[in-house]
């Protein structure tokens, strides 16, 4: 799979493990930074990866800072992106099979390394059940509203 990831300085040294993690996996990484622990904001580096799963340039994302909700609200902004902050291995597959969702948003500060690096395994192994789900997450765009 291509997969595009994106972490501000709360999450450097979880994505150094993550693309590690996803490179041994066969997968092809596409990391947009930071690759530093000076502070920065977290919108510049997830945009980025929103945009290669939006435009289809990328499978999957994967994004990072402290709490995750802020890269989560960021990826949330761009067209099919359906990014979904997980906390655990039971949420990251509900998130793929339930949700279809397409970004993994990680909350460095509140899992360890290796939870972060095993959702991660969870999340990109997972299928999207469809079915009844599919009718669902059809119905998340908001213009599903207003026609
Ligand atoms: O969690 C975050 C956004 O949701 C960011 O990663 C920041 O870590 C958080 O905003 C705290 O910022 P700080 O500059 O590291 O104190």
């Amino acid at each position: 799979m291509r997969i595009s990831i994106g972490n501000d300085h709360a999450g450097t040294v979880y994505k150094q493990k993550i693309q590690e993690k996803l490179e041994s996996m066969g997968h092809t990484v596409t990391n947009y930074g930071t690759n530093s622990n000076e502070s920065v904001d977290y919108p510049d580096f997830v945009h980025p990866v929103a945009e290669d799963v939006e435009n289809k340039k990328a499978d999957l994302g994967i994004i990072i800072c402290g709490s995750g909700n802020g890269a989560n609200m960021t990826a949330n902004k761009h067209q099919g992106v359906r990014s979904a902050l997980c906390w655990n291995k039971e949420i990251a597959e509900l998130a793929r099979e339930h949700n279809d969702a397409n970004v993994l948003s990680i909350p460095a500060r509140f899992v360890s390394e290796e939870l972060a690096a095993e959702m991660t395994e969870t999340f990109v192994n997972t299928k999207f059940e469809g079915g009844r789900h599919q009718r669902r997450v059809d119905k998340i765009p908001a213009k599903k509203y207003c026609s």
